[in-house]
């Protein structure tokens, strides 16, 4: 049985000032905030604020209009003969003011929805961008996953928080002006209009932070139940899901924390419900109270029965404003809270850095890569994945990394790539750190295919294209790549040819075998002219006849270049220059497939193994 996570927001709250504090510190996002939006789009940022500020000054107009209007026709119905131009003029006023505000109040939900749509792009590709900058082991950890999950949420989120602090800076504009209004007939109306609202603004801002500390505090919790709803409803996982009979320990799974969840939300949203009732009835007595006010100065005949509609139309809306502004601001609060888990994630620095300064790979590549007493810890772990590595490659030299599982193939490879940095000792490239070279130029000269390739459901040639995306255009060099892997054979075979869409995700997609998947991501590895190719068990689900194929034209394609070939199949380890057998990341036998046969050791003994598997 799971432990429920702790949740802050179901424990009392402590200090409701530091709340407050909290709140207030979290509107320093803004500025950032809206430096984003102006770099978005110029133009819609302008035109919505500067409707936005015509817009706010309608209200006013409206109800001094109104006001003359009814005291117009109480003058006309007391003076008959009089001329009725002023009361047509003001009429033709209402009538233009009202349309000019549906005018502009359909400018502004278009510019907000634009600009809105164009910053959660924005936020987006950035997000992309960022997070290939960071380091391989930073997405293994589960609190900077829990980073990105809050922070691709907000991407979306975004949108409400432009349009809430254009309106609120509009509403308190609009605000200033009727109260400009309201004081000049009487001052304490405006008090009583603050002190009817503080209370649920008090209230807003308390159950906003709760809510808020519950939703961070569940992050994990919401990711598994993302992951369950992927597991229990996504083709990928239908198969097993079905053969195993899953379907209800995934279901029960995902009901028993989505009921956790819901319980700890409910509290909340009761506790808010019937506070916020019971707090904004005082500020409707307030209202009423300065109502009656009003209406007995007009009774006894201080004031027009135009000024009464005049002052009970702006207290009316100023009170429905200031309440606005109020818990508005506190969604404000609440969502630039939000933002900050946003900019934490950009705050995120990789380890291992662009180097953009950096030397260039020689090429060619003239003594080879060494590596010097390497070894390595995973992030956070007290287990060495590799230890005392001394071992070169030399240009033209075809490599094979043999050992039983966990022995520290895969982990070797991506020291190679730079995806990790050696705990201790160095690898170089013609005498200089991997890491003094520029990171993009070294990842340009090395083309990895990995055991857990990607299968992208896309077009075939967007498949092998991504080996070197700068080509996906040239389907020359995509199809020659096919007819090395021998993914050309899979390709004839399908109705589209290249540009069949594969897997099942998609409309007309088309499902491969697993072998058939591993030749069309092989072709990756042919994409590039790197100068070290890597290939990890890059076989695994060929038949023996494509095996030796894919080998032969390999063999050939890397004359001249060096090779790296991860296998637990002999009959390709052996074609290979020299092996490394590694046993518990250490590396226990290093020599040509004869040497190693004659020394008679873990290598000749899994080899015969296999060999006797084969008679
Ligand atoms: N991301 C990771 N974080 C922590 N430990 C890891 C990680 N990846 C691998 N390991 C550990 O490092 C060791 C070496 O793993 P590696 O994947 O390099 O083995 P391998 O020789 O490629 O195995 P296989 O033949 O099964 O592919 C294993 O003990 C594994 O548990």
């Amino acid at each position: 049985m799971r432990k429920p996570p702790v949740k802050e927001s179901l424990k009392p709250n402590s200090s409701g000032s530091q709340s407050l504090k909290k709140r207030f510190s979290a509107l320093q996002n803004l500025p950032r905030f809206f430096r984003l939006v102006w770099k978005t789009n110029k133009t819609l940022t302008i035109g919505n604020i500067l409707f936005r500020l015509i817009k706010s000054g309608l209200p006013l107009l409206m109800l001094y209009v109104g006001k003359e209007l009814i005291d117009e026709v109480i003058r006309l119905m007391d003076h008959r003969t009089d001329s009725h131009q002023y009361l047509w003029t003001l009429v033709g006023t209402e009538l233009g003011l009202t349309i000019l505000s549906d005018l502009l109040n359909r400018c502004i939900n278009l510019f907000d929805s634009l600009l809105g749509d164009l910053v959660a792009n924005k936020t987006s590709v950035d997000l992309v961008h960022h997070a290939a900058k960071l380091d391989l082991y930073q997405f293994e950890n589960p609190i900077f996953y829990d980073k990105l999950e809050r922070a691709r949420r907000q991407t979306s989120g975004r949108t409400v928080l432009l349009s809430q602090t254009l309106a609120q800076m509009q509403d308190i504009v609009t605000l200033l002006s009727l109260g400009a209004g309201l004081v000049i007939f009487n001052p304490w109306l405006i008090l009583i209009l603050i002190i009817a609202v503080i209370p649920s603004f008090l209230g807003e801002t308390h159950f906003n932070e709760r809510t808020y500390s519950l939703t961070r505090s569940w992050t994990p919790e919401r990711r598994e139940l993302d992951y369950l709803r992927y597991l229990g409803s996504s083709s990928e996982t239908a198969k097993e899901v079905k053969v195993f009979g899953l379907e209800n320990y995934l279901a029960d799974r995902f009901k028993s924390l989505s009921d956790e969840y819901y319980l700890a939300n409910r509290r909340i949203s009761i506790s808010r419900a019937s506070w916020g009732y019971f707090l904004s009835a005082i500020g409707t007595i307030a209202y009423y109270g300065a109502y009656v006010f009003v209406l007995v100065q007009t009774l006894s005949g201080l004031i027009t029965v135009g000024t009464m509609t005049f002052l009970s139309g702006s207290f009316q809306r100023m009170h429905g404003m200031l309440q606005g502004i109020m818990s508005r601001f506190s969604g404000i609060a609440e969502n630039a809270l939000y933002l900050q888990d946003l900019f934490d994630f950009f705050e995120i620095r990789p380890t291992i850095l662009a180097n953009e300064n950096g030397k260039l790979i020689p090429n060619p590549v003239r003594k080879g890569i060494t590596f010097e007493n390497v070894g390595f810890k995973y992030p956070d772990t007290e287990f060495w994945a590799l230890r005392n590595l001394s071992f070169s490659i030399k240009p033209g030299e075809k490599l094979a990394l043999v050992g039983e599982n966990g022995a520290g193939k895969t982990t070797l490879v991506k020291l190679l790539a730079c995806l990790y940095k050696p705990t201790e000792g160095r690898i170089l490239i013609d005498g200089v750190d991997l890491l003094d070279y520029q990171l993009a130029d070294l990842r340009a000269n090395i083309g990895i295919i990995f055991q857990d390739y990607i299968r992208y459901e896309m077009t075939v040639s967007d498949n092998i294209a991504v080996g070197d995306i700068e080509q996906q255009n040239d389907s020359k060099a995509i199809e020659n790549a096919a007819n090395m892997s021998m993914a050309f054979e899979v390709v004839d075979h399908l109705p589209n040819k290249f540009q069949q869409v594969l897997g099942k995700r998609f409309k007309d997609g088309t499902e491969l075998s697993g072998g058939q998947w591993q030749k069309i991501a092989l072709a990756r590895a042919y994409m590039r002219d790197a100068q070290l190719i890597v290939l990890d068990e890059p076989t695994s689900a060929l038949d023996a006849r494509a095996e030796h194929e894919v080998f032969k034209r390999f063999t050939s394609l890397i004359e001249g270049k060096m090779a790296v070939l991860i296998s637990h199949r002999f009959s390709t380890v052996r074609m290979a220059d020299r092996i490394l057998f590694l046993e518990n990341g250490r590396l226990i036998e290093y020599g040509s497939h004869e040497q190693l046969l004659i020394q008679d050791g873990k290598y000749a003994e899994l080899f015969q193994l296999q060999a006797q598997g084969y008679l």
